[in-house]
């Protein structure tokens, strides 16, 4: 089954010290501490972005690709680390996921716009979505797919991983699941894998 899939980059942390049960206690409190922080620091700083997406959009447009017919590009220039888009569809469980990919495949939609959150929730961006729709896959790509929670929902957020210049195609690596039959990748780039999956 082909979804497209989050590829958060996980937080460093620091390692196991190997002295006295008292310091070993210090210790795995003073991860749980850090581990807290970081996630508080990661969660505000994920909120504070998003909130500022929705005031100051990117400035970016659909257009015909290299990659696969129509693509997003960015008509300003975007810093690394930057929210780009929200990927947005129909909010949809894995059983309506499943029947629905099953109805496009006879429908001749060749194209997947089904981005897993969850084991159990599936966003949908086949008939109603927004540009994020048009985000094509590169095994070289220039952001990332990041699921944050706002009020407790789960959003799916596309990043920019390194500056992203005026007119160059906004991409992210799909990480599709490995499967015997191949869909090739025309993303191009010199690591290319020579396939979605
Ligand atoms: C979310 S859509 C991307 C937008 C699509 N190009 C369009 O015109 O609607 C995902 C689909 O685009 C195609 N695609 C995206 N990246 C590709 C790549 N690197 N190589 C081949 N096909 C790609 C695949 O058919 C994939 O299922």
């Amino acid at each position: 089954m082909k979804y497209l899939n989050e590829t958060t980059p996980a937080a460093e942390l620091p390692s196991t010290s190997s002295q006295g049960t008292s310091s070993l206690r210090a210790g795995s409190d003073f991860r749980s501490e850090q581990r807290r922080l970081l996630a508080s620091f990661s969660c505000d700083s994920d909120l504070l972005k998003f909130n500022q997406l929705k005031f100051r959009k990117k400035r970016i447009r659909f257009s015909r690709s290299h990659i696969h017919e129509w693509g997003l590009f960015a008509m300003e220039p975007i810093a690394a680390d930057e929210m780009v888009i929200e990927y947005v569809g129909q909010i949809i469980r894995q059983v309506v996921a499943d029947m629905r990919e099953q109805r496009y495949e006879e429908q001749g939609i060749g194209s997947s716009y089904l981005f897993r959150v969850d084991q159990e929730t599936i966003i949908d961006a086949t008939k109603w979505g927004n540009l994020s729709r048009f985000i094509n896959h590169s095994c070289s790509p220039n952001c990332y797919a990041k699921i944050i929670s706002v009020e407790s929902q789960k959003k799916i957020v596309i990043y920019s991983r390194q500056p992203i210049s005026i007119n160059e195609e906004v991409t992210y690596d799909y990480k599709f699941p490995i499967e015997e039959t191949k869909i090739p990748c025309l993303c191009g780039a010199e690591s290319c894998r020579g396939s979605l999956n």
